[in-house]
């Protein structure tokens, strides 16, 4: 297993931030043009040091603190798009053939720009990005999910823009930002508009905060995949104790018997319907949503046949990129080729894809290259 080149394999990602996604060679330059002076360090290696070792905080309000500094460089239409490319480009390079890629418009209004005008710059550059990769043999399909931020009172609106927008690029909808204190029904109505339009949703639910989050998220919001939901742990027991009490025993965890492992309703309910968690693991290291890449509930997760995906949340807070998530779970928790094929198809089959396309890419792509041998 140490062999595995875990960049030639194709790649799915559902959860990857387009503004936690920036090079740090772009975040400075950008900030040069826009004379944004606010930036933390003036050259490249201490700029990614810093996002790094800032999102580093073991708290996710201080994670997000970060973005003030990318959001701040992407307020011009330009600037959007040229993100929006740098990141297919990027995508591309690192051997992922389809991504769902988000960001909150409504983040991106300081200098002027209306949602719509956001969402055009956007997408602009994603195209741009999707030929490039295409000339360079890399062929990559990018879709958006625009979010709304759940502390801010603009999630109708946001999901009247992705309605508008369905089609171009636009695949689905999101809800990110601090979890704690900010509940996913607070936004019902944005979540009864958009199922009325038929469009899809993720919510970000049981990160920093545990099976209430989720279970709201789920049975009143009506979400169809679940941002991390890595917290659905809290949900399952061993030996009549919850696992959480024994983080460090996930792992031997794989050594159990998977029916030894009992399942609460809710746990069962996301294991049955097949809902799609979109699990990041060092973002939540940083975050201290969990302990390190080894005890990671997304092994346990997928060893109980849960609908586990594998994502990067964020390639600049993270200093990440999905090949490197899948070689840390590799190296650090024992997972194979057969793991990593497992999470592709898996995410290929949650994604906000017309099922035809799907199918295309799980058969057409991901199967010829994990089936070799
Ligand atoms: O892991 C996360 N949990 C919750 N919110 C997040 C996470 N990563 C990024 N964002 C938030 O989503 C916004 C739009 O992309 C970002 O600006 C950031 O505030
Ligand atoms: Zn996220």
């Amino acid at each position: 297993m140490t062999t595995l080149d875990t960049r030639e394999l194709p790649k799915v990602v559902l959860h990857d931030h387009l503004d936690g996604g920036l090079r740090p060679a772009t975040v400075l330059e950008l900030a040069q043009e826009q004379g944004y002076a606010a930036l933390p360090a003036s050259d490249v290696g201490t700029l990614a040091a810093w996002f790094a070792d800032a999102a580093d905080s073991g708290s996710l309000v201080r994670y997000l603190e970060t973005f003030d500094h990318t959001v701040g460089v992407m307020q011009t239409e330009d600037a959007l798009a040229r993100v929006a490319r740098e990141c297919v480009v990027d995508l591309a390079e690192d051997g992922v053939v389809y991504a769902e890629v988000r960001y909150a418009p409504e983040q991106h209004l300081q200098r002027g720009l209306t949602l719509d005008q956001v969402v055009e710059a956007a997408n602009r550059g994603f195209r741009e990005g999707e030929e490039e990769a295409a000339s360079a043999g890399r062929r990559i399909r990018v879709r958006v999910l625009p979010s709304a931020m759940r502390h801010a009172a603009r999630a109708v609106e946001i999901a009247q823009l992705t309605v508008r927008h369905l089609g171009d690029q636009v695949a689905g909808f999101d809800i990110a930002g601090a979890e704690d204190g900010h509940p996913p029904t607070r936004h019902l109505a944005a979540f009864d508009y958009l199922r009325q339009h038929n469009a899809h949703f993720t919510i970000h639910a049981g990160e920093a905060f545990g099976l209430p989050s989720i279970w709201e998220a789920i049975q009143f919001c009506g979400a169809e995949r679940l941002g991390h939901g890595v917290r659905i742990v809290d949900d399952i027991r061993l030996d009549g104790r919850p696992v959480t009490d024994d983080l460090a025993g996930a792992i031997r965890w794989a050594a159990v018997e998977p029916n030894a492992f009992e399942l609460g309703p809710l746990a069962a309910y996301v294991k049955d319907r097949r809902i799609p968690l979109e699990m990041c693991p060092s973002s939540n290291v940083q975050t201290g949503a969990a302990e390190s890449i080894e005890t990671h509930p997304i092994s346990l997760l997928k060893d109980l046949n849960f609908r586990v995906t594998l994502n990067t949340d964020n390639r600049l807070m993270s200093a990440t990129s999905m090949s490197r998530e899948a070689q840390l779970l590799v190296d650090r928790a024992d997972w194979q080729l057969s793991d990593l094929r497992r999470v592709a198809v898996n995410a290929m089959k949650s994604a906000f894809l017309p099922f035809d396309e799907r199918l295309e890419i799980i058969e057409g792509v991901l199967k010829p290259a994990y089936d070799v041998g």
